[in-house]
């Protein structure tokens, strides 16, 4: 190779290597200036070629070089177009006289903001990582082949489990009972939620919820959030005890407003209003939905007690192993799960007011002799103390039972029952008063056109006297129901509630449980009967109007167990 191929060669080299290259003559003028030179500072290669580099590229830094002799490696620099570039100068000499110098730049620009990418990746990984780790929510991730990569602490504490046992090992590892959610997660891409299982050693109770991590498109795992039931029944519990208690501790009613003139019913308010201010205890009898609670709001607020609490208690509602620990409180460390600074009971917090003990058939054994001993000695012993307290909250029990069958077959304490029977007031049966019908609908329309934003003023006569035709096994309570839904299927214009308005009310007998069909095959044997149980149990109350002592006795089970299943089913 001559001379001349030579340096044809090297032209070609340079002007298709990647690294920018300037060149300049010891007076500073550019005479050498590559194609990716001029892709990297915008200047076109015939402009630079011949010009001053102080004038196109004074930044290059290349009279320093000439003028120091310095070689300048790998250093980081910025073109005016913002172009970042890593740039190695130097002298160039010919037979030890420096003749100019040159430049050789890379462009870092594409790796810088890859660089500051990378941080703000970093930094939000380690945002999620802290954000993960400080959740009071039990998280577990899996990776897309189902092996554990990420607990928090709040996972250990529920799970019991940490992180030597989970992180890298099969997806299972922490399940106790069911099977894993997160497999079926990467199975099949979809998101579950609220799953019942049970994890860890011991056996945790948790509902679960998961989805998959999609990244770029592709399954890359699954996250899953884990929630402690024993905490959200101890929650749902609590809600209910308080919203009971809400409801107890106000007595709204007097007997201004127990609608109906009957003879019947004059004769039971009048009875209670003379009963009022006397200290004995009265027991309200009569059926379902008769309006006894109504008796004891009235009898209440007609008492010296009225500005006194008056504390309603369902006796059929509260589950027996409760009922003692709620009416006469507990000391600490009475049982497990109490609250450890003990509580007090109902009776005590009824104080000098009325406590009301509603379905007072349904007490067990035990807390029919403890509440006989209250009543003959005005004084309470909390579950597990020793220490008398005085109660002077005067009692006021009710029930829809025969109490006498009761005491015949042995399930209601005889002494006890004489002790109520001392002033018991019998609240009739609507059957049994029908001529109220007709005030007490005009008092129901009246209340329901409040309620639901209506201007119903009428209710024709073949619509009472259809009314007066039906056997009212649910009483008042019936009869309001029945009112509302009627005016449900009335148009927003209608005025008078006529005949065709009101459901099919059977003069009679109830007609037989029609089950529905089942899907037998997607519906598991369990699933099936608990429909059929909660099919049974709504069609009961149907046809007993929603009175629920004779629903019970319909089914042939206890009013404690129909009272389970309604909460069960979800049944109001
Ligand atoms: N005479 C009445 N005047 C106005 N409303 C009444 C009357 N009797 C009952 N009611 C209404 O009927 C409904 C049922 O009454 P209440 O709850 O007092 O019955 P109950 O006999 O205590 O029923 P249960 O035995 O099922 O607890 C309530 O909404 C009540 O306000």
């Amino acid at each position: 190779m001559n001379k001349k191929s030579n340096k044809i060669i090297n032209d070609l080299v340079i002007e298709a290597a990647n690294d920018g290259i300037i060149a300049v003559d010891q007076n500073g003028k550019i005479v050498l200036f590559n194609k990716a030179a001029s892709l990297m500072t915008g200047i076109s290669q015939k402009k630079a070629m011949k010009a001053h580099v102080k004038e196109v590229l004074p930044e290059t830094g290349l009279m320093d070089v000439i003028a120091s002799k310095k070689r300048q490696v790998n250093q980081a620099m910025k073109f005016p177009n913002g172009i970042s570039i890593l740039t190695t100068r130097m002298p160039l000499y010919y037979e030890d006289q420096c003749i100019g110098a040159f430049s050789i730049f890379k462009d870092t620009t594409q790796i810088e903001k890859m660089a500051a990418k990378m941080t703000d990746l970093q930094r939000m990984k380690e945002m999620l990582e802290s954000i993960i780790q400080s959740s009071d929510e039990a998280i577990s991730v899996v990776d897309e082949k189902g092996n554990g990569m990420v607990i928090n602490p709040a996972y250990s504490r529920l799970t019991g489990l940490q992180e030597k046992d989970i992180i890298g090992k099969p997806a299972h590892t922490d399940i106790a009972e069911g099977s894993s959610m997160h497999m079926k997660v990467l199975e099949t891409g979809k998101s579950f939620r609220r799953v019942p299982m049970r994890v860890g050693p011991s056996h945790k109770e948790v509902l679960v919820n998961v989805s998959p991590i999609i990244a770029g498109g592709m399954l890359k795992g699954s996250v899953g959030i884990l929630q402690d039931v024993s905490e959200l029944r101890e929650l749902t519990k609590e809600l209910e005890r308080t919203r009971q208690r809400l409801r107890t501790l106000e007595a709204k009613y007097t007997f201004e407003d127990i609608v109906g003139k009957s003879e019947a019913l004059r004769v039971s308010i009048e009875q209670a209003k003379l009963s009022a201010d006397l200290p004995v205890t009265i027991l309200l009898r009569g059926d379902s939905g008769t309006g006894k609670e109504l008796f004891a709001h009235a009898i209440h607020n007609a008492s010296a007690r009225r500005y006194d609490k008056f504390v309603r208690v369902n006796c059929a509602a509260i589950p027996e192993t409760l009922i003692e620990s709620e009416l006469f409180g507990y000391e600490k460390g009475a049982f497990s799960g109490a609250d450890p600074r003990g509580k007090k009971g109902l009776f005590e917090e009824a104080a000098q007011g009325t406590i009301f003990l509603d379905e007072i058939g349904e007490l067990s054994f035990s807390a029919q002799s403890k509440l006989l001993r209250v009543l003959q000695e005005k004084e309470v012993v909390r579950v597990g103390g020793v220490k008398s307290i005085a109660v002077e909250a005067r009692v006021i029990a009710a029930t829809n039972q025969p109490l006498e069958k009761a005491v015949k077959e042995g399930t209601f304490r005889e002494d006890l029952y004489y002790r109520l029977q001392r002033m018991p007031i019998t609240v009739p049966s609507l059957s049994e008063r029908k001529e109220d019908i007709y005030e007490l609908s005009y008092y129901f329309l009246e209340r329901i056109n409040q309620e639901y934003g209506r201007s119903v003023t009428t209710i024709s006569p073949p619509a009472v006297s259809y009314l007066s035709g039906y056997y009212w096994p649910g009483n008042v309570r019936e009869l309001e129901n029945i009112l509302g839904r009627a005016v449900i299927t009335m148009g927003p214009q209608e005025k008078i509630m006529e005949k065709h308005h009101l459901p099919v009310l059977e003069a009679d007998k109830p007609a037989p449980l029609q089950m529905s069909a089942f899907n037998l095959q997607t519906e598991g044997l369990e699933e099936q009967v608990n429909k059929i149980e909660a099919e049974a149990v709504l069609h009961a109350l149907k046809i007993c109007g929603g009175n629920k002592t004779q629903a019970a006795r319909h089914l042939k089970i206890s009013l404690r167990t129909l009272y389970n299943k309604m909460q069960k089913h979800k049944i109001e």
